[in-house]
């Protein structure tokens, strides 16, 4: 039996179409389950692909059916399953073996997969993955971090595999050491988040505000995908809104249940980012607002205890679409900015001398946040090197003509009760970013008072304390007296 150039561990919803798209490139590829009914199945569904595919039943085959020195890509949940694989493969991988861990993994456990297996002959590759069933069937963008020269070992798979941009160029590279290529994916999630939840609310915008149906709005970001906001979000948001559910005839979006999933990336996103002091507040308002959508029993009591806010008729109309359209670009650039400034501080904190340019074209292609902007991110960062986009020519031209439509966007919603965190976020990270003196001398004094924390002057060097005693402070008079 002619063996495989490399195995696959997990034939769920992604590592089946990972499979039949390395199958598909002329690549043998030996694979294994966990449950066993389900390989079958596999194969049958393969159809001609079967030819290149080897199943396997138990793991030792698995290992058996690789050439030697062997690969296997995991593709399982993150966490104890990962440990758990790793764990069986080590020793019957040997020398020379390397595990591609696929999946959605935490960059921390990463890291120190990569340490625990110094010294053992086998070597670890984290790579994230994303596309979706979808892209992982016909091209997913990829992101991998490890040993340079471990990823050259499967660098041939990926780039036939991987997505490719209308200039040809595949979506796929390696980005640094250990968690590099984890964390450029969990920063990709929670941008991923961001964009949703932004979106979300601009439907909210029109359903509540401008009382549209699904159908209308659809129309309305179907024409948006003609332009800026051109990106693989956009366009299934319209796919979805004009959905129809067979049973009831009734839109789709109006018979799910407002309850959002979270599988953690966009929680890891908001915390690394606070922890590497680069906040990505549009990040954290979309896992809060997930959050939040998962109390639906307490926000349905606090409904009726308090009523909803007055979305009158006419806080949006169907012709504010454009004022809409200006706000989402608006929010879309400081949700980017946010997450790239956290990729270039982890860059920097862990050494890792992330390529910002080009993760930003790699997910031009193949991923969920795929979109023309990225092209336009990835021009930007080639250019002389800055802290932050919003401080690159292209995105001071679009912030300028687009804030003000986020500020109206966001002061009627606000007025008429409509909830819109990610947005909202957006814009106050905007506006407290480009304010060159804030309002933290006040927390300084607060601090020095309570804690004696001292402080900074603007027209001494060194730390200094203020006079706060009690003795000092003026005496406050009690009700009815004269001061
Ligand atoms: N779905 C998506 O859109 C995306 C998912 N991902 C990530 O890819 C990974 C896989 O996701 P997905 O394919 O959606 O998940 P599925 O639930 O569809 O499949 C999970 C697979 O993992 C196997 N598995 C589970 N636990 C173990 C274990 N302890 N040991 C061995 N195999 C195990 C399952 O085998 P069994 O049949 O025996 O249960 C199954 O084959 C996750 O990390 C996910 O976050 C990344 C990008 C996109
Ligand atoms: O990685 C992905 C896309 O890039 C997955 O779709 C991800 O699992 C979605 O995350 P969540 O379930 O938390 O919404």
């Amino acid at each position: 039996m002619e063996l495989a150039e490399i195995g696959l561990v997990g034939l769920g919803v992604m590592g089946s179409n990972l499979a039949l798209n390395i199958a598909e490139h002329g690549h043998r590829i030996a694979v294994w389950n966990r449950e066993l009914p389900r390989l079958p199945e596999f194969i049958r569904d393969a159809g001609d692909l079967a030819q290149h595919i080897i199943p396997t039943e138990t793991i030792e085959q698995l290992i058996a059916a690789i050439k030697p020195p062997r690969a296997v890509i995991l593709m399982i949940p993150a966490g104890a399953a990962v440990d758990e694989q790793i764990g069986i493969l080590k020793p019957l991988l040997g020398e020379g073996g390397l595990i591609i861990d696929a999946g959605n993994s935490d960059f921390r456990d990463t890291v120190r997969r990569v340490k625990e297996l110094e010294g053992s002959g086998v070597t670890l590759v984290g790579m994230g993955v994303s596309g979706g069933e979808e892209g992982a069937r016909h091209g997913p963008s990829m992101m991998a971090g490890g040993e340079r020269s471990a990823f050259a070992r499967i660098e041939r798979i990926i780039m036939d595999i991987a997505a490719r941009t209308k200039d040809g160029e595949p979506c796929a590279a390696w980005l640094g050491p250990d968690g590099a290529g984890h964390f450029v994916k969990t920063i990709h999630n929670g941008i991923e988040y961001a964009d949703m939840q932004m979106i979300a609310e601009i439907y909210g915008a029109f359903r509540d505000g401008a009382g549209l149906k699904p159908a209308e709005t659809a129309e309305i970001f179907k024409d948006w995908n003609t332009r800026e906001l051109d990106s693989y979000l956009i366009e299934i948001t319209a796919r979805v809104l004009s959905a129809v559910d067979k049973e009831t005839e009734k839109p789709i979006v109006d018979i799910i249940l407002d309850r959002a999933g979270q599988k953690g990336t966009g929680l890891w996103s908001a915390v690394e980012a606070e922890r590497l002091g680069r906040p990505a507040s549009v990040i954290e308002a979309a896992v809060g607002a997930r959050v939040l959508s998962s109390l639906k029993d307490e926000r349905e009591a606090a409904e009726k205890a308090y009523g909803l806010g007055k979305p009158e008729a006419g806080a949006f109309t169907k012709n504010d679409a454009q004022l809409l359209e200006h706000a989402l670009l608006a929010g879309k650039v400081v949700a980017y900015a946010q997450g790239f400034a956290v990729l270039a501080m982890a860059s920097r904190m862990f050494d890792w001398n992330l390529p910002l340019p080009t993760v930003a074209r790699i997910w031009r292609a193949g991923c969920i946040i795929r979109s023309q902007f990225l092209g336009t991110i990835a021009a930007a960062f080639e250019g002389p090197k800055v802290d932050n986009l919003l401080m690159t020519p292209a995105f001071i031209d679009i912030m300028k003509r687009s804030h003000g439509a986020l500020r109206e966007v966001v002061a009627r919603a606000a007025q008429a009760g409509l909830p819109m965190p990610a947005l909202s976020s957006a814009l106050a990270y905007f506006d407290s970013y480009r304010q060159g003196r804030g309002t933290t001398d006040l927390i300084q004094a607060q601090r020095d008072f309570f804690g004696a924390h001292g402080f900074e002057r603007i027209d001494q060097p060194g730390a200094h304390h203020g006079i706060w005693g009690i003795s000092e402070m003026p005496a406050t008079p009690t009700p009815g007296e004269k001061a």
